[in-house]
């Protein structure tokens, strides 16, 4: 029984980087995933990206689904005002286990809650488990297939309002058609496309932000 990839990583991380520095954790991540063993994380070139729009957003809440090793929570996190939260959801156990580690060797896990569970039970949670009202940013990076359901689950459990804006990895590699036809037709979302590329790679993909009109 040898390691797994986001063991191996997490091991990386504690090994060289510093503790209680978020950009160190960052920076050792994408040296690892750049030079030793490739890793779906959102890097960072797309990395800068998400930087900027969450800082445009300021949010007091985010939430982000699909967790994997942590490494855009701790991107997310290490942003947020003074009284900010992150709530992140990861349905895969050892996932979760490696991305808790991460994000406590980053020395942010008091702004983070990491749920354990499929997006689409916890999100209708979202009000009575954790007293959220609405999320001003979510950050979808989990199965492809599964950003169009929650976004209209998150719509439907009345958890976006008026300027909530949602940023989607992945819209051209591996690509979510059905999400991006969604928001880029919907009058109730004004969409716009972040050209970049995969991460660590050459291959193109992007980000799309969408703001919810309400
Ligand atoms: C019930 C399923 C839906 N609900 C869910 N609720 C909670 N967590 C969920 C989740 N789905 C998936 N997850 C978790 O999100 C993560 C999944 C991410 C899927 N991401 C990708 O497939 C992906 C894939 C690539 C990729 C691109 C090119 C390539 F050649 C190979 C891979 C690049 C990326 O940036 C990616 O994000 C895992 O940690 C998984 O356990
Ligand atoms: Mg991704």
């Amino acid at each position: 029984t040898g390691s797994t990839r986001p063991q191996r990583l997490l091991r990386a991380v504690q090994k060289k980087a510093t503790q209680g520095d978020p950009q160190s954790v960052i920076a050792t991540i994408d040296d690892f995933c750049r030079h030793s063993e490739w890793a779906m994380n959102v890097g960072d070139e797309k990395g800068l990206i998400l930087d900027s729009i969450v800082s445009e957003v300021n949010p007091s809440t985010a939430l982000e689904l699909g967790t994997y090793c942590g490494y855009s929570t701790v991107r997310i996190a290490r942003l947020l005002p003074p009284g900010g939260r992150c709530i992140t959801l990861e349905f895969n156990p050892a996932y979760a286990a490696v991305a808790r580690q991460v994000i406590a060797w980053a020395g942010i896990q008091d702004k983070v809650q990491l749920v354990e569970g499929p997006s689409g039970d916890l999100i209708p949670q979202m009000k009575e488990l954790f007293g959220v009202q609405t999320f001003d940013f979510v950050f979808l990076d989990h199965w492809k297939d599964r950003y169009l359901p929650d976004a209209k689950l998150l719509e439907e459990c009345g958890l976006l309002r008026e300027g909530t804006v949602l940023l989607a990895d992945n819209v051209i590699c591996p690509g979510t058609p059905e999400y991006l036809q969604y928001v880029r037709n919907s009058p109730r979302y004004e969409s716009r496309y972040f050209k970049s590329h995969l991460e660590y790679t050459k291959v193109e993909d992007g980000l799309e932000k969408s703001v919810f009109l309400g």
